[in-house]
């Protein structure tokens, strides 16, 4: 079986948006220092690239995390494979996700970091997929509502292909 990706979202369209993004968190943010949280690996060419558009004093930390629970029965639970290295404890935290699908790995996640008492919580997404959700999840900041199609590119993968594709795609079997 061969895949052929179609453009969803150009580089131009991407590259916009998180700019307007990225203004929009600088100005909520005024005052503040942000602390992005980068959720790898999908989150790291969105988080690099937000984070050069925001004008605000950027800190970064980055969590790794993995599901398990077999498919039919997810039980929503993730697995903290990397921690972040340092505290949130009093800062203004705001993670930064490629996608959020099902909304479980991000409403685990949040619980986890709320409990870590931050000053502030806030959730920014590249894609959201509203459509799949399963568990509900409020989300900040979305740069684009898409379909429910199998996306790559900006991080994405496809069995772990397409992370690097500088736009949004969606993979077409044939
Ligand atoms: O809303 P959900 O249904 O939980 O899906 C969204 C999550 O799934 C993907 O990560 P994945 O666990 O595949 O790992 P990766 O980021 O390393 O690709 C994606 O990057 C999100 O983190
Ligand atoms: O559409 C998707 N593409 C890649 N990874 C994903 N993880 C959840 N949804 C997706
Ligand atoms: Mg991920």
């Amino acid at each position: 079986m061969s895949e052929k990706i179609r453009v969803l979202l150009s580089e131009e369209e991407v590259g916009k948006k998180i700019r307007e993004i990225g203004e929009q968190i600088s100005k909520d943010y005024e005052g503040k220092t942000v602390h992005l949280i980068c959720v790898l690996k999908g989150g790291v060419f969105f988080t690099c690239e937000l984070a050069k558009r925001i004008t605000v004093p950027v800190t970064m930390d980055f969590m790794s995390v993995s599901s398990y629970g077999d498919e039919t029965s997810s039980s929503g639970v993730v697995r903290i494979v990397k921690d972040l290295d340092e505290t949130i404890e009093g800062k203004d935290v705001l993670v930064v996700e490629d996608i959020i699908d099902s909304g479980r790995t991000l409403s685990h996640l949040l619980e986890i970091l709320k409990q870590r008492k931050p000053n502030s919580l806030r959730l920014c997404t590249l894609l959201d997929k509203p459509e799949r959700r399963v568990k509900n999840v409020d989300v900040d900041y979305v740069c684009f509502n898409i379909p429910d199609e199998f996306v790559v590119g900006y991080g994405l993968d496809y069995a772990q292909k397409y992370r690097n594709l500088p736009y949004i795609g969606v993979v077409e079997l044939s």
